[in-house]
């Protein structure tokens, strides 16, 4: 559900017209709605308190790193898993406590550990040997002992696409299953750390619930291992990846999946931290972009969009599907063709729907790409020396724009000569 629908036939977000943000902020443009963001929110915190958990909800900022949305998920009790000293400062920036934010990634430098050590944040995540004798090091020379999880790799196929799958002992994450055990030993021998937690992410976008079940079956067993062997166990960090409708998926909703956190995990008598990110935001965003020509081709008929893979990557990356609708809904009964929608960008990748059924569309016209909340604004680049698109937050009948769009200057001045060129 959310709060992007037609009113008079203009698409409004909450109580705004689309047609009035584009006026004022120029195309292309992201846009957030609040309610779907506190919707979202509260429908997650409810089902897991609904099924009797303990828990924290950690924002996954990867998703969408916008301070205006981390503020306002924030507001509403939210923590943060974050994954890079820029997200961590990002949630900081937002309000989120330091206490609510746990730090994951492969690839955490000592500068990284440094900062997240120095802040006091709740839990990091770690993921490899080498990592957890830094961590340790780092922490110790503060005269800290850092609270950790150890991220497990369950081996567990999520089931989702394979470049979002990460559960997998193939994949790059976590420890494997069968040495975590042993690297739990270690880490207890170690000055800096404590073993507190057992983290565990299998993939994104997962449609079923069954995979989710499979892992928090593993970590059940592994729970029971180490806390035979004297550790305290005492929270469960379960991932995100609950996956969103983007093309008629129905993915557990979230009392379906607390009630299998509970059914796996509920009497283990651990805080069960959370880190969801797309079910979040995904349906809290919409990106709004401008026909710049209609052409006709030989074979089809293409919409050249002022949008482009730089700017939602997902359909070039994956396939993904983002539903097309023309902001100014269609006389009733106006036909449809099958129209390319593409971007300026110079790659024939950048397509972001193959014969998409939409009325007719003319130059000028705004269309709108539909779930683009996460991994969207947050995935975007400047390819092809394009700005990053600004993004727009409403509430009821407001709007601000939360991130400007740089001018051509700006992006300048961040590039300079070397002497031996001037
Ligand atoms: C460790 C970790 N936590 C949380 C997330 C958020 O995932 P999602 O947006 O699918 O909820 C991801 C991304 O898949 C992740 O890698
Ligand atoms: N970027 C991916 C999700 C990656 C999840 C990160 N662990 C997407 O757009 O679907």
């Amino acid at each position: 559900m959310n709060h992007f629908d037609y009113v008079n036939g203009t698409l409004h977000a909450e109580g705004v017209p689309v047609t009035d943000i584009a006026a004022r902020v120029g195309t292309p443009f992201y846009c957030y709605s609040t309610a779907t963001l506190v919707r979202h929110y509260t429908v997650f915190a409810e089902a897991l308190a609904k099924a009797g958990l303990d828990a924290t909800v950690c924002f996954a900022l990867k998703a969408n790193s916008n301070v205006a949305v981390v503020r306002t998920l924030a507001d509403l009790g939210a923590g943060a898993d974050v994954v890079s000293e820029g997200e961590l400062r990002q949630a900081l920036k937002a309000g989120v406590p330091a206490d609510r934010i746990v730090f994951s990634g492969v690839g955490k430098t000592r500068r990284e550990l440094e900062f997240a050590v120095a802040k006091g944040i709740m839990q990091i995540n770690v993921e490899s040997e080498p990592e957890l004798e830094l961590l340790s090091q780092v922490a110790a020379e503060r005269g800290v002992k850092m609270p950790i999880a150890l991220r497990v790799n369950p081996d567990v196929d999520a089931g989702t696409h394979a470049k979002i799958t990460t559960g997998k002992k193939e994949n790059k994450f976590g420890i494997e299953w069968t040495r975590a055990h042993e690297v739990y030993r270690k880490a207890r021998a170690l000055p800096g750390v404590e073993p507190v937690a057992i983290a565990c992410h299998i993939g994104s976008q997962l449609t079923e619930i069954e995979p989710f079940s499979a892992a928090f079956r593993r970590v059940r067993d592994l729970v029971a291992m180490l806390r035979a062997d004297g550790f305290d166990i005492r929270h469960l960090d379960l991932g995100g990846g609950l996956g969103v409708p983007y093309d008629g998926e129905t993915p557990p909703s979230p009392d379906v999946y607390a009630q299998a956190i509970k059914a796996e995990l509920g009497d283990l008598g651990c805080r069960v931290v959370l880190e969801p990110g797309r079910v979040l935001v995904g349906n809290a965003g919409i990106l709004v972009s401008r026909v710049v020509y209609m052409k006709e081709g030989s074979t089809r008929t293409f919409a050249i969009v002022d949008a482009a893979m730089n700017d939602l990557v997902r359909p070039a990356m994956y396939e993904a599907f983002h539903g097309i609708d023309p902001v100014t809904q269609p006389a009733a009964g106006a036909p449809r063709q099958p129209v390319d929608v593409v971007g300026p960008v110079c790659e024939t990748g950048d397509t972001f729907a193959k014969q998409c059924p939409l009325p007719p569309l003319a130059a000028g016209d705004l269309v709108v790409f539909r779930t683009a909340g996460a991994y969207g604004a947050a995935m975007s680049s400047t390819y092809n020396s394009r700005p990053l698109v600004p993004e727009v937050l409403v509430d009821g009948d407001r709007f601000a724009v939360v991130r400007a769009r740089p001018s051509f200057e700006e992006m300048a001045a961040l590039e300079s000569l070397p002497d031996w060129l001037e």
